[in-house]
């Protein structure tokens, strides 16, 4: 069956998602005219030799155990702004380039259906080992062209409005009410450090909350069932598998010549993951036929609900990549936002001024209105992300001939853009390495807000295939922290010079025993 097109699904929009179709085809017949002989082949890119680059992640080479970001940058340093690092295994050249124009060139040339590859060993299993339940629907993170796009329409409209979140403030007040009794549970109660495996506890909420979002339903990690077993599956290989996915699909790998330990573990990994994911949403259609059967008119309009209401296979698919693509990068970024807040206490003494405000009490709820008073909060966040970059930008595979650094780059090349090493350059940011939340605020003499080139700050991505969960984000994030910050005053009293590291994306270097203060108030 085709699924996206069956007869109980919503009304898909086969066409461009989000940006016009004419302001593509604008952008690449620009791109095209402009390409000449004068400008500098693609083989002139500078690039290290083959088999050297492979040495190099052999063990005793230089990039050995070097995460993404520190070998890019070695590169960046050896090469310049634009380099190729060279494929190998079966996979094709990257290019890799740190100019704000390019990024925009390769963005603005994107096309409707903007094509991001590098997840082979994730499209391998969806597509060869797995199409019973796959088939012609991979998921927003695997799938390219038409089919990305018939599913991204179809599933924009439930991620990117507001009143789709709506439902949510109240089940998630509940979870970060459970977290806070956590803290208490936890931390040493002379010195009010909670124990160095606290990384764990944040997952463990940030798992919770986008379980709610995933399967409409609330696992029990935090408390109430920590040992939940089906629960415990998916929150486990939802974080392994960006681990194996670096390994096998970033870092030089042969998985595609020979089955590898790391790609059987891949795929015991995807499989256990998606027995849990069937089950779970069994047992959920099953409870609502039930509540059905007995007269019930059901009208919950979740998030889970309304893919359901698409396919229940389109369900099961984005429930995996809701973990997938947001539990390891959500809670690396709350894990970040409290160690901002506890190396600056002037800062955090201004937004907890900020939130007493708008909660008078510990357990004033938060809603959608409340929370639109919060610019200090918002700013926390984004200069978080700006300080701690999740990672080195996003990649595009060119679906036209184009232009970078004066090369030309043949269409179907994949580009690394690094756009999120600009962040924490001076050229683009003053005072790279102050956190200064402030910078994204009206100055309050001049009313005016820093000026920032689009191209140095997508921690989100770009265009129509920016991350799908941004809202998402927001909501988890500025909910979580807010409650945090009016219960709490946080401190970390150990070295942070270096306390997170880029293998795919970023993920904590050191333990996070933060120390926790009950407020007054
Ligand atoms: C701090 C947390 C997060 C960060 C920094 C982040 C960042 C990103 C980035 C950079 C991309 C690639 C965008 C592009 O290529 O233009 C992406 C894609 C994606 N993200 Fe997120 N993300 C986060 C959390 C989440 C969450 C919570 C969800 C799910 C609710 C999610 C779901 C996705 C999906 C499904 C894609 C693929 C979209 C597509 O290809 O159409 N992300 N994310």
């Amino acid at each position: 069956m085709n699924t996206l097109s069956s007869a109980r699904s919503v009304a898909i929009y086969v066409g461009p998602v989000r940006s016009s179709r004419s302001a593509s085809v604008l952008a690449h017949e620009q791109a095209k005219s402009s390409i000449t002989e004068e400008h500098k082949t693609y083989d002139e890119i500078p690039r290290p030799n083959k088999f050297k680059f492979m040495r190099a992640f052999m063990p005793g080479g230089e990039f050995q155990n070097a995460s993404i970001t520190e070998y890019t940058s070695a590169m960046r340093k050896r090469y310049g702004d634009i380099y190729v690092m060279p494929g190998m295994f079966g996979r094709k050249d990257w290019v890799t380039t740190f100019n704000t124009k390019d990024i925009e060139m390769v963005f603005r040339n994107e096309g409707i259906w903007p094509r991001r590859d590098g997840l082979d060993s994730i499209v391998y299993f969806r597509e060869h080992v797995r199409p019973d339940v796959y088939g012609e629907v991979q998921g927003l993170v695997a799938s390219q062209n038409e089919a990305w796009g018939k599913l991204r329409s179809a599933i924009n409209p439930i991620f990117m409005q507001p009143r789709g979140l709506r439902m949510y403030y109240e089940p998630l007040s509940n979870i970060n009410n459970e977290f806070i009794e956590r803290i208490k549970e936890i931390r040493d109660p002379k010195t009010l450090e909670v124990p160095e495996d606290f990384t764990d506890e944040i997952s463990r909420l940030v798992f919770e909350s986008l379980g709610l979002v995933a399967f409409d339903r609330q696992m029990g990690l935090i408390r109430k069932n920590r040992d939940n077993s089906d629960a415990l599956t998916l929150f486990q290989t939802s974080r392994d598998i960006f681990r194996l996915t670096f390994k096998l699909d970033i870092q030089p790998s042969m998985w595609k010549i020979i089955s590898t330990p790391t790609y059987r573990k891949m795929k015991r990994t995807l499989n256990d993951s998606l027995n849990v994911a069937q089950k779970m949403l069994k047992e959920n259609q099953d409870a609502l036929e039930k509540r059905r059967q007995a007269g019930e008119k059901i009208n919950s309009n979740s998030m889970l609900e309304r893919l359901m209401e698409i396919d229940p296979k389109v369900a099961v698919i984005m429930s995996l990549d809701i973990l997938f693509a947001g539990v390891d990068a959500t809670a690396t970024l709350l894990s970040a936002v409290l160690l901002c807040l506890s190396k600056h206490p002037d800062k955090q003494a201004k937004l907890r001024e900020e939130l007493l405000s708008i909660m008078p009490t510990k357990d004033s709820l938060l809603n959608e209105e409340n929370m639109k008073d919060m610019p200090y909060l918002r700013a926390v966040i984004k200069e978080t992300l700006r300080y701690y970059p999740n990672g080195l930008g996003t990649m595009r595979t060119c679906q036209n001939d184009v232009i970078l650094s004066g090369y030309r780059v043949p269409k179907g090349t994949t580009v690394l853009l690094g756009s999120n090493v600009l962040m924490k350059e001076a050229t683009y940011y003053p005072r790279p390495d102050e956190f200064l939340p402030e910078r994204w605020l009206r100055d309050p003499e001049t009313g005016k807000k820093m000026q920032v080139s689009p191209f140095t700050f997508l921690p989100f991505g770009f265009g129509p295939r920016m991350c799908i969960g941004k809202r998402v984000v927001d909501l988890e994030m500025e909910t979580t922290v807010a409650k945090l910050i009016r219960n709490f005053h946080v401190e970390f009293n150990r070295d942070a010079s270096r306390p997170f590291k880029t293998m795919f994306v970023m993920e904590p270097a050191i333990t996070f025993p933060f120390k926790f203060t009950d407020i007054e108030q």
